[in-house]
């Protein structure tokens, strides 16, 4: 999505973060001294953050360890939709992530860690409108921090709030490029499958020859033992992790075409196959687009397919197999953690759904919000933006938000997603280049979970059910014909058909790199529904979008007085920010500190002799 202000960038501006030469002042000129070239007043204050969040860890290490000594509670299980639960899934995972890295990380800033959040079991299943398991409120100190921070709640849906500009010179840089590194994705694919990814690079270096098409991708979910069980066959093969076959058996009781089975045939920039890794799917499809955003480019991914397909699966997953909006999310950390020397990054996070046609906050659910077009596209007026610190906020955020999500059983489904589902992340990358200019790069990503499409009962006429299913339906052909519209190249895109596709009218037609999963079930009983979902996704690939430039802005020194009390006071607003985060760890901290006394002060039972 557009900024306020932007234009080319030279290509000197290309050697980026690393070549920044800084010096840092002393603490006690920080706020008192305006001698330019401006120097960064929180330097002293990172540093302490740094030394503190590393004292931190070990001690959060120490009474990990002196935790494990004791017996390990039951193994956590899911009595509901699993997806809700990610917190602690994120946590053993970063765990997992920390133990690797740890030795190359070591003189990196950490990024904040929370308490975990515990889940109550057995939430049951309910079949109210709004998703009701009993879950967990995120942790106190979310909230408390966000509202030191924000909620920002002027800020619109696709835009980011532009700071009062200093700018006089502004730059663009152009397409998702090769640029891009390829940093992550390797170590976690199977040998085979390095050759693949290869493959796809190649797809997306063609994309960006010939500005952005949207990639497509297809991924099938295994059968469930109840369908195995009922008979059910599978019509879908995967071939070459590209080609999609799909079967079309006879019905057993039209005996005259007993014999006849009909097939068609689907290519797409990658398919997966039933036994494809939550991993490798967030690798193959959104890995680059997390690491564009840093760059200042925008990107979307949406999963799309029937009800009962898989969709939330791949965007949430569980707590075992986080799915993609929690691996993006941690790489998004991950990477900001790497960087955190070469400037200040900024996360804001919004979740909103589209339940029956109305737009809602899920972080802070209140009336419907109303979409507005402006100059920088489709806002969502009233949405809250929440400024996030660390992967374990975005989880207890995200966690919330889907405790708010309209879920209720269908046919196909148990847990089925009533509503289209966006949560949006916003990434402000702020450095500083050889000259002493500041660059802004803002880059966001939209992970949208869609509601699947099911065939109307006949039983659920005029229920709330049929209406959802009716409006779900409605919002979906909306987008089916935005997609037609798009690749017959029509001047007119409806996209005010629905409010699904106004908010997507970014991701389909504007300077966006888009992927689209298309969630297919194996199951013939789905046959119909697989093949108008593969139709689609055929269509998808054939969606240009424009070329996605880059935002970012080049804020020059100031040269009058004016300007450079401006960027005091914003540097100074920094400086507040840092210092309620390091207030925070510091909190964090001693909290640690006092929990892991008291575990050593308190006596276990077998440490004292039977008399
Ligand atoms: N790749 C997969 N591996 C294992 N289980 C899967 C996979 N995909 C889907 N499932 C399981 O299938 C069930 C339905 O999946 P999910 O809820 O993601 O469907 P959906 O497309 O989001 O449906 P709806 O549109 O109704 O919300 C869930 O129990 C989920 O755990």
């Amino acid at each position: 999505m557009p900024v306020s202000t932007r234009s080319h960038i030279n290509s000197q501006d290309q050697n980026g973060p690393n070549t920044v030469q800084r010096t840092r002042p002393s603490s006690d000129q920080e706020e008192t001294h305006v001698s330019f070239p401006l120097r960064n007043p929180h330097h002293g204050l990172k540093e302490k953050m740094k030394a503190l969040t590393l004292l931190y860890e070990q001690q959060k290490k120490a009474s990990s360890t002196l935790r494990n000594l004791s017996p390990k509670p039951e193994e956590k299980r899911f009595s509901t939709h699993p997806s809700v639960d990610l917190l602690s899934s994120c946590k053993k995972n970063e765990r997992d992530f920390k133990e690797t890295k740890d030795s190359e990380q070591d003189n990196v800033m950490r990024e904040n860690t929370m308490p975990t959040v515990p889940t109550l079991p057995n939430a049951k299943l309910n079949s109210a409108v709004t998703r009701t398991f009993l879950l967990p409120q995120p942790p106190v100190d979310v909230a408390k921090e966000n509202l030191v921070m924000g909620p920002d709640r002027f800020i619109g849906f696709p835009s980011f709030p532009r700071k009062a500009n200093v700018s006089t010179t502004v730059a663009r840089k152009l397409s998702m490029g090769s640029s891009v590194p390829q940093t992550e994705p390797r170590e976690f694919l199977g040998k085979e499958n390095v050759l693949e990814v290869e493959k796809l690079e190649s797809v997306s270096e063609k994309n960006e020859a010939s500005g952005s098409r949207i990639l497509v991708f297809v991924r099938l979910r295994p059968m469930f033992k109840k369908e195995r069980e009922a008979g059910l066959r599978c019509c879908v093969k995967i071939v070459n992790r590209k080609d999609v076959y799909l079967t079309e058996f006879p019905n057993d009781n039209d005996y005259l075409r007993l014999k006849r089975v009909r097939g068609r045939h689907f290519t797409f920039d990658a398919s997966f196959s039933d036994s494809t890794s939550q991993q490798e799917v967030y690798s193959t499809t959104t890995v680059e687009l997390v690491e564009a955003v840093f760059q200042g480019r925008n990107g979307s991914v949406f999963c799309y397919g029937a009800t009962g397909a898989g969709k939330t699966y791949t965007m949430l997953g569980t707590v075992e197999n986080p799915g993609v909006m929690v691996l993006a999310i941690k790489d998004l950390f991950t990477k900001i953690r790497q960087r955190s020397c070469d400037g200040n990054h900024a996360v804001h996070l919004s979740y909103l759904e589209v339940y029956n046609e109305t737009v809602r906050d899920l972080l802070s659910p209140g009336r419907p919000l109303v979409l507005r077009e402006d100059k920088q596209g489709i806002i969502a007026a009233g949405l809250t933006q929440y400024r996030a610190y660390s992967t374990d906020e975005v989880m207890a955020l995200l966690q919330r938000g889907n405790q708010n999500r309209t879920t209720e059983p269908t046919r196909a489904n148990e847990t089925s997603s009533r509503s289209h589902a966006i949560l949006q992340v916003v990434v402000e990358y702020r450095v500083k280049d050889a000259s002493m200019n500041v660059v802004n790069r803002v880059g966001k990503l939209s992970l949208i979970d869609l509601a699947g499409s099911e065939r109307a009962l006949a039983t659920d006429q005029r229920t709330l059910r049929s209406l959802e299913g009716a409006n779900i339906n409605r919002s979906l052909l909306a987008l089916s014909s935005c997609i037609n519209a798009l690749v017959e190249g029509k001047k007119h895109i409806p996209y005010r058909n629905s409010k699904l596709t106004q908010l997507l009218k970014d991701s389909l037609g504007g300077a966006c790199n888009t992927v689209m999963i298309a969630n297919i079930s194996p199951s013939n009983l789905s046959f119909g529904e697989t093949q108008n979902t593969l139709h689609w996704a055929d269509r998808a690939k054939e969606i240009r979008t424009k070329a996605c430039e880059a935002n970012v802005e080049i804020q020059h020194l100031p040269e009058t007085e004016t300007d450079q009390a401006k960027l005091l006071l914003e540097l100074q607003k920094e400086n507040r920010e840092l210092r309620v985060q390091l207030a925070r760890q510091q909190q964090k901290l001693l909290t640690l500190q006092a929990q892991s006394l008291a575990a050593n002060a308190s006596p276990t039972p077998h440490q004292f002799p039977l008399s």
